[in-house]
């Protein structure tokens, strides 16, 4: 029997814990900020929001919101990133992405205060993870991280072939993966579209994580037998649905799931982990900035 593993259970236990260090904080005169700031109206990216701020109540977090026109100019962004950045009452705080095409979003990550970045995403912390010294992981790598530990799945000295070598999933994985530490200590191969024969390096490993942002690119002939598949994907096909789209991972769920021994799903897997590990970030800011000693799970 293939084991189904439940983002959403996992995310909401992760909530669950954090609301000790939330009480702590509070005990100590502090209640954690978090504020995301959206250029323009991509429809994905206002779900999103929307599913932060519900997230943000249930745990006791404050929840704020800056909108920007997407035709601003980016002065108009930097502005709303430096006023965040003067604000005592935000502990961490993104810029969701993607940015208008006239706006460079490495130049908008670099004026984020890197005590503040709860995505993990500016030099500074993205220098601090490779040497081994991360203060904020990622927020969808931690998530596969604690899905992965969640299913009692021991990394030591397992292949794990990625797929995708973006700077918010592929790479910071890898990274992490790579590292002397209990969740860590695993043998890791990054592939990407230039990669020649991607199934033979997904087919030899013993964990599979679809990060590519391609739907379905990654089926049952491309997973060895009793392999854990870890689907990273977020795809909005467009489909006959109320909604008018259907999400769709990286991986053929079925096909796959009938090789595994393990297996994310889409929704319900690693998207509710990506979630649950900005919260947790978020804590652990307001536990650094308030100089409050917090027990994160
Ligand atoms: N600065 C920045 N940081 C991000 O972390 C970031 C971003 N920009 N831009 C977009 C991507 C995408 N992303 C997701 C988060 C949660 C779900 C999620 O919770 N998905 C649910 C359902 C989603 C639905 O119903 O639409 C699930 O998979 O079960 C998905 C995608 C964060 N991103």
């Amino acid at each position: 029997m293939t084991e189904i593993i439940d983002g959403n259970a996992v995310a909401s236990e992760i909530r669950d814990d954090l609301t000790d260090a939330i009480e702590t904080l509070a005990e100590a005169g502090s209640r954690p900020g978090l504020a995301t700031v959206l250029m323009g109206d991509d429809p994905a990216s206002q779900t999103y929001v929307n599913m932060k701020q519900r997230d943000c109540e249930e745990v006791g977090i404050e929840s704020h919101h800056v909108d920007v026109d997407g035709d601003a100019d980016p002065e108009v962004l930097y502005d709303a990133i430096a006023d965040l950045n003067d604000d005592p009452e935000i502990h961490g705080y993104i810029v969701q992405a993607p940015v208008p095409d006239h706006v460079d979003y490495r130049e908008v990550i670099r004026r984020v205060d890197p005590a503040k970045d709860v995505d993990g995403f500016h030099p500074e912390n993205v220098g601090r993870l490779v040497a081994g010294d991360a203060r904020f992981r990622p927020c969808t790598p931690h998530g596969v991280q604690k899905l992965l530990e969640s299913a009692d799945i021991d990394l030591e000295g397992k292949d794990v072939t990625i797929v995708g070598r973006s700077d918010i999933v592929g790479k910071p994985l890898a990274n992490l993966l790579i590292q002397k530490a209990d969740d860590g200590n695993a043998t890791v191969t990054v592939c990407h579209s230039r990669t020649e024969d991607l199934a033979t390096k997904t087919r030899n490993a013993d964990i599979v994580v679809a990060a590519a942002g391609a739907p379905e690119l990654v089926d049952g002939s491309m997973i060895g037998d009793g392999a854990v598949v870890i689907d990273v994907g977020v795809n909005r096909v467009s489909a006959d649905t109320e909604k008018g789209y259907e999400l769709v991972g990286d991986v053929e769920f079925e096909s796959a799931k009938a090789k595994a021994s393990a297996i994310t799903p889409v929704p319900g897997g690693v998207g509710p982990m990506t979630r649950a590990m900005l919260l947790y970030n978020t804590v652990k800011a307001a536990g650094l900035q308030e100089d409050v000693a917090v027990d994160l799970p």
